[in-house]
């Protein structure tokens, strides 16, 4: 059967096919088009894999077996989707091969266009997918842009195949050729075959009519001068510039250099015209295939094109006619000042960016189907947000997507924050994706763990909250030590913990990263002093586990007094990121639970949050976005309202938001446990977030949610489908945090202003052991239980109170900081101030003990949005506690950071009272909490 395709063979042009389908290919389309049409290749790129995997359900089938089969990223999802299709193209291209003995047959598939900018990149993916698909008629397509053409000669002395595509100019052009030369030559050199290499130079023709025929149309509208001139190009200017790269192809095959490699079997490297299609409908339809036709190129065409041209193409060797036609399109565009070299160099970087943006697209579908399919074992999340807010976060997501944040974040690019030393800091990604942790050596430390009653963990911030999570949400399993963290210097809350455990039974975990930290150093020798005691001089080391980082002075400590078993944190995970490294795990291992599964369940969120998913399906950079735009939007109190089991995560939360976004004068405020209100309580600086776990009564806050969000308020409701999912949560929260620390401009991973309260504390407490004394300043007024230090008097309890809710300003908000014993009645007296005041004021509340609260919100109070109001609340410990070997006592120290914290609020403008309670705490507060009430009046 004649095919007018088929003869364009005849006139030395070989057609490839500019498409690919799975179906088409099993169906038997690409045979039928080799046998009828002649067809000798076929060129795919991510716009093709795009349309033909993002779309519709043909490849559902695949896709669910590579996500049920071992619950991959898309990524890979992808390649193998892609892989199968060029193998199977491959395949049955493979006879054509033979027989044309590997002058002809070849399919090409593109490196990823994300690496268009690196050449070791390119050359390292496409020796990849070389190895990968293991096919002889294989082609790698690299792009044309600077870092791709050394590429091209270096995969080309590797003995690949390659396709150059993205060639718009022809200076681009006469490099790539050049480098092929050169990989060949360097390939000859070494005594290797040039015989079996076959490359192409695929050089894009429509994109350029459509880029210069635009500025045209825009020139002759404005009535240009030279209108007719320029109309008469429109069309043209794309075939004028391959007609000249043709006649550079001629004279190179003509050169000694080429001949010399010719003598040694090299084929040459082909002009391949893609972008072939017509995009202006104004134009005939095969205006570029039949003025494109010669000797030793290739067309590569997609099927409409093809079938238009099987109708009514001509046949005519066109592409050497009139050279010097073209010659005179190229002189008189640029006498028009029509910039062929700027506009061919931006379709380059635009060329990139769509097949990026093509990627983008496709790995989000996949996204998308993967999520689908995973249904409840990967934790939910649903935004109700404002409409202004709702379209910051779309645009923030596509500009994201744009500037590849995704991939730049998980490649630790500082630039993405301050430029500073932010990649350092991104452990956590890799404790989240891959096992870092010994689970066996786990495993024997959990069974040793068995004999102990109790556990009881001595940590601040970032080294105990998540272990406290873990308790607190999946508990531990039978047989296993209760675990009791210890975040305090409050004298009472060690009381308290001392008089739950038996020492001699009690299994503890000194948890420190820096290893300096002094409340965990001063619990350390508190209980290891109990347990000498309890089980003999010598003999408290093996009760004692340090998870600290190498080289700290607690490593040293823990080895000085042989404690059991060090475990070593590592260097590029700060502390409020370590939940899902040793520093949650080993306490974690130690309480019964399943380290393994509860790693292998983050794992699904950690594969939705990878760096080849696009933000907008990125379940991590979605609520990092949310936060982000909500804060720049004035809404950064951020309102963490949990179904009961989840309770302790809010704790956890506040370290990680506070600490990581709360400086420079921006950042969040987390509101933990506020009990939730109607909507006439809250202002409009607000985000709530709602984390429900399946089995869970909706309860309040889920019952108040719908009006919050009638309201207008913004409401994210994240759910577990069960408790094991928490560590989801931990690596969801972790990435959107530092998302959100890009959006906001501040590097999320130091924490400047929790320094210099340490610092202040410190000095006091070293003068106290020098001197023994504690100079705590003298009351502005004394009334019952309570006196009252502030900068100025202002009447009775009452009146000092209200002057200090008075400078409560909207957007601001009131902070209790209570320097009390933690405890459910201290909790909830503090809980029943704050809604006074947030009913009375419409400001968002925090709270926090000290100094559990210094090593989380305490930075975000200090160096974080300004505005906040602070309550301290003191009182004399009675009973005290010593510290071992030291003058000062637990209620010194606490003292001490009660004083610390407030000297540097008060350094930094915030607006500060404290509370001193005399006697009974508990009554003091009642006695507070009336005094507050007629204060708001
Ligand atoms: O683990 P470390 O070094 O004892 O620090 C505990 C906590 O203190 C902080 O450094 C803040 O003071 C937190 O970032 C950290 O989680
Ligand atoms: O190799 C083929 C090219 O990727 C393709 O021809 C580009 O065509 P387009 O410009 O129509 O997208």
């Amino acid at each position: 059967m004649t095919s007018r395709v088929r003869d364009l063979g005849t006139l030395g042009q070989a057609v490839w096919l500019d498409f690919l389908e799975r179906s088409f290919l099993t169906e038997g389309g690409l045979a039928r088009l080799i046998a009828q049409d002649g067809v000798t290749g076929v060129t795919s790129n991510p716009s093709i894999f795009e349309k033909a995997i993002g779309h519709g359900d043909a490849y559902d089938p695949d896709i669910i077996q590579l996500v049920e089969g071992g619950a991959r990223g898309v990524g890979d999802v992808y390649e193998e989707l892609a892989v199968t299709d060029i193998r199977t193209a491959a395949d049955t291209l493979r006879p054509v091969y033979d027989q044309l003995g590997g002058a002809d047959g070849y399919v090409s598939i593109e490196v990823s266009p994300y690496l268009a900018d690196s050449t070791a990149d390119t050359i390292a993916e496409a020796r990849r997918l070389w190895t990968e698909i293991d096919r002889p008629n294989l082609m790698i397509k690299v792009p044309g842009t600077k870092a791709g053409v050394p590429a091209v000669r270096r995969l080309t002395a590797a003995g690949l195949n390659v396709n150059i595509t993205l060639l718009f100019a022809l200076d681009t052009y006469k490099a790539v050729a050049e480098a092929y030369l050169a990989g060949l030559e360097a390939r000859a050199a070494g005594g290797e075959d040039v015989s079996r290499i076959a490359s192409v130079a695929s050089f894009f023709v429509s994109r350029i009519d459509t880029r210069i025929d635009t500025v045209i149309d825009a020139r002759v509208k404005a009535g240009d001068a030279e209108a007719e001139a320029l109309r008469a190009l429109r069309g043209k200017v794309a075939i004028a510039n391959a007609k000249l790269a043709y006649q550079y192809y001629l004279e190179l095959i003509t050169s000694d250099r080429w001949q010399s490699l010719a003598a040694r079997g090299a084929r040459p490297q082909r002009l391949l015209w893609a972008s072939t299609s017509t995009k202006d409908a104004s134009l005939p339809d095969v205006l570029y295939i039949d003025a494109l036709v010669g000797r030793d190129t290739i067309n590569t065409i997609p099927p409409k094109t093809m079938d238009a041209f099987r109708d009514h193409g001509t046949l005519a060797e066109t592409l050497v006619e009139d050279v010097d036609g073209a010659c005179r399109v190229l002189a008189e565009a640029d006498r028009l000042g029509l910039d062929l070299a700027g506009i061919t160099a931006a379709l380059v970087v635009d060329g990139v960016g769509q097949f990026a943006a093509a990627s983008d697209a496709l790995l989000g579908a996949i996204a998308e189907k993967r999520a689908a399919l995973l249904g409840e074992r990967i934790n939910g999340l649903r935004a109700s947000l404002p409409g202004p807010l709702q379209d910051a976060v779309d645009t923030r997501l596509e500009a994201a997507r744009a500037e590849g944040w995704s991939r730049r974040l998980w490649h630790g690019d500082a630039s993405l924050w301050t430029g500073g030393d932010e990649g350092a800091w991104l452990g956590w990604l890799q404790a989240g994706a891959v096992d870092r942790i010994d689970l066996e050596d786990l495993a024997a430390f959990a069974a040793e763990a068995r004999s102990f009653k109790d556990a009881v963990l001595l940590g601040m911030g970032g080294s105990s909250l998540g272990a406290e999570v873990i308790a607190g949400v999946l508990g531990r399993a039978e047989g296993y030590p209760r675990l009791h963290v210890l975040d305090s210097s409050d004298p009472g809350q060690i009381a308290t913990v001392t008089a739950a455990i038996d020492p001699g039974r009690t299994l503890f975990f000194v948890s420190s990263k820096s290893g300096s930290t002094m409340e965990p150093d001063l619990l350390r020798s508190y209980f290891f002093d109990l347990v000498e005691r309890a089980a003999g001089t010598g003999r408290a080391g093996r009760q004692f586990v340090a998870i600290t980082d190498p080289g700290s002075a607690l490593e040293r400590t823990a080895r000085t007094d042989g404690f059991a078993r060090v475990f070593a944190g590592d260097p590029s995970i700060g502390g409020r990121y370590s939940v899902l490294s040793v520093f949650g795990m080993v306490p974690a291992a130690a309480m019964g639970i399943d380290v393994g599964s509860l790693l292998a369940a983050t794992r699904l969120m950690v594969q939705s949050c990878a760096p080849d998913v696009p933000p907008k399906a990125n379940p991590g950079f979605r609520l990092g976005a949310i936060i982000g735009e909500a804060v720049k939007a004035g809404r950064n109190k951020l309102t963490i309202l949990p179904s009961a089991s989840l309770k302790p995560i809010g704790a956890w939360l506040e370290q990680l938001l506070a600490e990581s976004t709360g400086k420079q004068g921006r950042g969040v405020v987390p509101v933990d446990l506020e009990p939730v209100g109607d909507p006439a309580a809250y202002d409009d600086d607000r985000l709530f977030v709602h984390l429900h776990l399946a089995g869970d009564q909706v309860g309040e806050p889920g019952a108040r949610l719908a009006a919050l969000e009638k309201a207008g308020q913004p409401v994210v409701r994240i759910t577990l489908a069960g408790r094991d999912r928490i560590g989801q949560e931990f690596f969801r929260w972790e990435l959107a945090t530092a998302v959100a620390g890009a959006i906001i401009g501040i590097d999320p991973f130091d924490q400047p202003d929790v320094e210099a309260a340490k610092l202040k504390t410190r000095t006091l407490v070293d003068a106290y052991e020098r001197t023994g004394l504690l100079e705590p300043g003298a009351p502005v007024l004394r009334e019952g239980a309570l006196s009252f230090f502030a900068e100025r008097s202002a009447g009775d309890g009452a009146a000092l109170l209200r002057t200090h809710f008075e400078a409560l300003r909207p957007g601001g908000y009131a902070g209790f900081l209570a320097y009390i014993e933690r405890s459910d009645v201290h909790e909830a007296a503090l809980a029943r101030m704050r809604v006074l005041i947030r009913d009375a004021r419409r400001v968002a509340t925090v709270a926090g003990f000290g100094p559990r609260f210094l090593h989380s919100t305490g930075q975000a109070y200090k160096g974080g949005p300004p505005g906040g109001v602070f309550l301290e609340i003191t009182r004399d410990a009675d009973p005290d506690l010593a510290i071992p070997g030291r003058r000062a006592s637990f209620g010194t120290v606490q003292m001490s950071q009660a004083l610390g914290d407030l000297e540097v609020l008060a350094e930094r403008g915030r607006r500060w009272l404290r509370v001193h309670i005399d006697g009974d705490t508990q009554a003091g507060l009642v006695a507070l909490e009336r005094l507050v009430a007629a204060a708001l009046a």
